[in-house]
């Protein structure tokens, strides 16, 4: 019988009972050389004074202060020089009174002397000096053991030694302290469609994201990370490689196999080995994570979605690893404008990943994509929390952003629709750009509030003209309009064309599926326009011709998408670019070319990386390049600026 199925337990009850969880750690000796950010396990003592001795802090001479007090800028005192030294020496001479001994920074003090006169008060002549100003007593001399005295304690157990206690630690003489051995973690991947990057790719199979991006974040928390590569979905092997693991590993973290689809063989296999008690946690994504200990082990075993394992590991196992090796540190936030209305499950809390814009305070853009997305993951500035009880966060609220690193504003924000082309632009143009996907109106909305620099659009209107229709109804002013290239569209279909599809009669006949695009879409408005059309010439209302069609309402978000769907035979022809059609090794029938522009803001034009992006348009080089992505072509127009009113 199982203990717990799927007893959703709160986040923060699993965030406390992980807290209270500790993994004795044993002690090791090494160099300081090796020391930076290890915890401390023992405190450490000064071996010897430091400075060790009385330290001149400045160049210049070595006096008994008292005879400087009457030294005035127009009436100086002199004094005889009765020797040098200099740093590392062990003076040969007294300074007596009436007398001074040059001396250099970081040398020893001679004896009588109690302060140094700086070399730029005095002036040196037939063996005399001559001092303009006084000092006080120990002015310029730093004494024994003023910074620490033999036997003090200088750095306590606990404590994670930066540069700075690193350098206090050598000055004191130590050059070997004790400190907490680095939990050593595990990592395994689990699936038997998951492949090791560098091995050839069946259709099935995916490249291991996990293994790679969890092994990076074992490391970041100050862990050593030991990879142990991909495991089949089979219970006994996983249960081979995880017994494995903990023979030497404090703490084991695998991915996927977590869901109940699979019988859970995480938990299965954890249950076996240890003592459950978290299976499943109401957040989203990472429902599904399975937590258990042994003795002085953990093991983690978290969903196989990148997107869902990363957050799991920042919310869940990040805190936990920190706190062993002490790298314990406030996550850095900032309070971001929300750019759009963002639904939530009510009884998950939710972490969304989001990017940031900044336009002197942070806006926040939602991704809406699932857990299997990594792109995202790249894209995104952070993440925020929606709690439990939230069904949705209004537009324009304000909201913690969650920082995944530090944030860097990028020097150029293109937001708009993807295209492989504007890539290639910002390749080209070598600037710092952030591009975010929101299609074309979503660009063109951010260019009107300033979000963004400028906006790639594709919008063909009912009228057959492209964007700038938009552009007006949207209301955007102070924009130009920068004649971008063409993108030839057209149906998409299978290598050799197997359903002989020539036209959008085609679309109607029994044996044909269709995949359509998202509303909203230039693509979309071309299909509907065509459909029209074609409706217009059969004498058929529109209502009538779209019933027909199988696979109308199945709406893809992107040309890839569409690509996709032909490519895997879930449906047999789509409209999209030729770069993508291309790109999957599909067949392509042109229909017509689509005009890609950019939209930009006039204010932005005097920046250096607007500029920079706009010249590398109208460049030979783009044209030369952009060559090689088939189906976009620049024109005689490519780079015209159109303006309107
Ligand atoms: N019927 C149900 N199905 C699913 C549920 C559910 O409750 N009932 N939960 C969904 C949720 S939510 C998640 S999250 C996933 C978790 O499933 P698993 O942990 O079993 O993960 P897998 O099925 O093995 O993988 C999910 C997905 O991620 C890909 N993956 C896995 N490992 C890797 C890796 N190392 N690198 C890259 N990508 C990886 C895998 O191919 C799958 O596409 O289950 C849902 N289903
Ligand atoms: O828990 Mo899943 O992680 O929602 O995608």
């Amino acid at each position: 019988m199982r203990k717990v199925f799927r007893e959703l337990k709160s986040l923060d009850e699993v965030r406390r009972i992980l807290e209270s969880l500790t993994i004795d750690l044993d002690i090791e000796e090494i160099s300081i050389f090796e020391a930076y950010n290890r915890v401390l396990a023992e405190d450490v003592y000064a071996k010897c004074d430091v400075p060790p001795f009385d330290r001149a802090t400045m160049d210049g001479f070595a006096v008994k202060a008292e005879d400087t007090f009457l030294a005035e800028e127009d009436k100086p005192i002199k004094l005889k020089i009765v020797g040098n030294v200099k740093a590392g020496e062990v003076p040969r001479v007294e300074v007596d009174r009436g007398c001074a001994v040059e001396i250099s920074t970081g040398a020893v003090m001679p004896k009588g002397a109690n302060a140094v006169v700086m070399v730029e008060y005095t002036t040196v002549r037939d063996g005399y000096v001559y001092v303009y100003k006084p000092v006080a007593p120990m002015e310029n001399v730093a004494s024994a053991g003023s910074d620490a005295m033999a036997g003090e304690l200088i750095v306590r157990k606990g404590k994670v030694l930066s540069a700075r206690e690193i350098g206090l630690i050598a000055s004191a003489g130590v050059d070997r302290v004790k400190v907490f051995r680095k939990p050593k973690v595990a990592i395994i991947s689990t699936g038997d469609e998951i492949v090791e990057v560098g091995r050839p790719l069946e259709i099935g199979k995916i490249y291991d994201v996990n293994l790679y991006m969890i092994t990076s974040k074992v490391k970041e928390c100050g862990c050593l990370a030991f990879p142990m590569g991909v495991v089949r979905d089979d219970y006994l092997e996983i249960k081979r490689t995880v017994e494995n693991a903990l023979k030497t590993c404090d703490i084991v973290i695998t991915t996927g196999s977590t869901s109940a689809g699979l019988g859970d063989v995480i938990y299965r296999v954890f249950e076996e080995l240890g003592d459950v008690f978290v299976h499943g946690i109401a957040v989203k994504p990472g429902k599904p994570t399975v937590i258990a200990k042994t003795k002085n082990k953990v093991l983690f075993g978290l969903p196989g979605y990148p997107v869902s394992a990363l957050m799991i590991f920042e919310v869940v196992v990040a805190p936990f690893l920190r706190k062993l090796t002490g790298l314990e540190v406030e996550r850095n936030k900032v309070k971001a404008v929300l750019q759009v209305k963002t639904y939530s499950d009510v009884g998950r809390r939710e972490f969304r990943p989001v990017a940031l814009v900044k336009t002197g305070k942070f806006i926040a853009y939602p991704f809406t994509t699932y857990s299997g997305s990594v792109s995202t993951l790249a894209k995104a500035d952070g993440f925020i929390e929606i709690p439990e009880n939230v069904a949705f966060l209004e537009e324009g609220e304000e909201v913690d952003v969650i920082l995944f690193g530090d944030y860097k504003p990028s020097d150029l924000v293109i937001i708009g629709s993807h295209c492989l082309g504007v890539d290639l632009l910002i390749e080209l143009c070598s600037v710092d750009a952030k591009v975010i996907n929101v299609g074309s109106t979503g660009g063109l909305l951010a260019v009107k509030r300033g979000e963004a620099d400028l906006a790639g659009t594709h919008l063909l209107d009912e009228s057959g003209v492209y964007n700038i229709p938009f552009i007006k109804r949207l209301g955007l002013k102070d924009v130009i309009l920068v004649k971008g290239y063409e993108r030839e569209q057209g149906f998409i279909v299978a290598k050799g064309n197997p359903k002989g599809i020539r036209g959008f009669e085609d679309l109607l006949r029994e044996d044909v599926v269709f995949i359509n695009r998202n509303p909203g879409s230039g693509t979309r408005v071309l299909i509907d326009m065509k459909l029209r059309e074609l409706a217009e010439k059969l004498g058929l209302s529109f209502e009538e011709i779209k019933k027909r069609i199988k696979g109308y309402d199945v709406e893809a978000k992107t040309h890839t998408a569409v690509a996709v769907a032909v490519l895997m035979g879930k449906a047999d022809v789509g409209v999209g670019i030729r770069t993508v059609a291309d790109r999957y090794g599909l067949d392509f029938i042109p229909l017509r070319p689509e005009e890609y522009d950019f939209v930009v803001r006039k204010d932005r034009l005097g920046k250096e990386s607007v500029k920079r992006f706009l010249e590398t348009l109208r460049s030979d080089k783009f044209k030369r390049e952009v060559r090689k992505l088939k189906g976009i072509r620049v024109t005689e127009r490519t780079g015209e600026i159109v303006e309107f009113s």
